[in-house]
């Protein structure tokens, strides 16, 4: 497995940049762009190793998905035209791909198999199998339709009236993907409210879903009309280079374009509380969702508590908060954030143990952790464990290092920021 050495400490971040497109949107956009007949075009699509998964499995299911310079065209015959794919569907190392993609050929016509990596042979899938099977879907798997692989008879479905358990978007829109399908109304509760990016998508794709206080509404039977889809930058990768530019002293960076959807931006709230200085610009939105420019410059942080509804809205930023917290004078708790544990990799260990060789002190707790600040991290040999945000967390532990830091298996940082090492280099320039 590949070593490398991560040389960044000191030199301040200086500068703008424009983050790659939001990895959730991306998985949506093509989802509905193969649901729906005709052409969809796709710009600022992110060229992320999951979202080209996702690619990968709607090409076999006999969607066209071409790039046509720096947009996506998807030519599609709409779900009812789909071929049956003669070989699995593979979903690489992305939950979102394998979770969502059940909801959508629970309702298709096709027979499929889906599996996806390790890691995801490792994640929970009952969460969505349960309601789809209560839908009337027919799908199969190992241990009871736990974990993948798992096969879809996809045949006609019926609404469901459903309180979800966990606070999770994937489940949702798995719900929703059938929903659309299903005869009659579906209405689903969250548990706390999560990322409305498919709620969204739907609005922008003709169909009518209500929302309100976490309770979704969706009439089946609606069929998607293809359209134009801008897909903003991802929040979860300016995430980075915010706690970067917080960290380094005096550093001040720009990045624009950024998703400033209010289920995605906990992790601003929580920069405001910690006491960094951050401005947003908002620039309108070009479709349903809302984007601007966020720019930080290097503050002294305080702790302070992330929990409750915060927890959904920032729930891929923990590991890099965690590392900002380290800085922090006080103590950050992190709870109610047990869904760590089913991510990539266990977050909760995965944060404690490779930042603890640093030198931080992270206590990790059943739902969270307990992090005291600040401590001046040395160097050390830390491991991404194949997960893209302990990797990208591991390179901006690196900037405010004393000694030399190594990361292993770095190439997992492709899943949702391919770009990242270059993008890192053009703000120490
Ligand atoms: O719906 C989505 O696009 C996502 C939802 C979240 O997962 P959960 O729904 O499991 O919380 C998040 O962690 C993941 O990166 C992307
Ligand atoms: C949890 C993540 O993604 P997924 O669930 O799609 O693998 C993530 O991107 O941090």
């Amino acid at each position: 497995m590949e070593r490398i050495k991560l040389e960044y400490g000191g030199a301040p971040l200086r500068g703008s940049l424009t983050v790659p497109g939001d990895k959730s949107v991306s998985h949506r956009a093509v989802m509905f762009g193969s649901i729906a007949e005709g052409r969809t075009t796709v710009s600022g699509f992110l060229s992320g190793e999951d979202c080209l998964r996702t690619i990968d499995c709607f090409r076999s299911l006999g969607v066209s998905i071409e790039r046509e310079g720096t947009d996506l065209v998807i030519d599609s015959p709409g779900i009812d035209g789909w071929k049956e794919p003669s070989d699995i569907l593979y979903t690489g190392n992305s939950g979102t791909t394998t979770r969502l993609i059940l909801g959508v050929l629970a309702g298709s016509r096709v027979h499929s198999v889906v599996t996806g990596d390790s890691s995801i042979a490792k994640r929970p899938m009952k969460r969505v199998t349960d309601p789809l099977d209560r839908m009337g879907a027919d799908i199969r798997g190992r241990e009871g339709a736990q974990y993948t692989p798992l096969s879809v008879q996809g045949g006609q479905l019926r609404a469901i009236d459903y309180d979800m358990p966990v606070a999770s978007a994937q489940v949702k829109s798995a719900i929703l993907f059938a929903a659309l399908r299903a005869d009659g109304e579906s209405v689903i509760r969250e548990k706390e409210v999560s990322r409305d990016h498919t709620e969204r998508m739907m609005h922008n794709f003709g169909i009518q879903v209500s929302s309100e206080e976490g309770t979704i509404r969706l009439q089946g039977g609606q069929k998607p009309v293809a359209v134009h889809v801008d897909v903003p930058g991802d929040i979860s990768s300016a995430a980075f280079f915010l706690a970067a530019g917080a960290l380094v002293p005096d550093s001040e960076v720009s990045l624009e374009n950024v998703g400033l959807n209010p289920t995605r931006s906990g992790m601003l709230d929580v920069l405001e509380a910690m006491g960094a200085e951050i401005r947003v610009t908002e620039s309108g939105s070009s479709d349903s969702e809302p984007r601007g420019t966020l720019t930080v410059r290097h503050s002294s942080l305080r702790g302070t508590e992330i929990s409750g509804p915060l927890i959904p809205r920032l729930i891929d930023e923990i590991p890099v908060i965690a590392l900002l917290a380290t800085q922090a004078e006080g103590t950050t708790v992190i709870k109610d954030a047990e869904e760590l544990r089913v991510k990539e990799t266990d977050r909760i260990a995965a944060v404690a143990e490779e930042l603890g060789k640093l030198g931080a002190d992270i206590e990790p707790t059943a739902d969270g952790m307990i992090i005291r600040g600040p401590v001046r991290l040395g160097g050390g040999t830390l491991d991404s464990r194949g997960d893209h945000r302990i990797g990208m967390m591991a390179a901006i532990a690196s900037l405010i290092a004393d000694g030399p830091v190594e990361l292993e298996d770095p190439d997992c940082i492709a899943v949702s920021y391919p770009a990242f090492f270059e993008h890192l280099d053009s703000l120490q320039k």
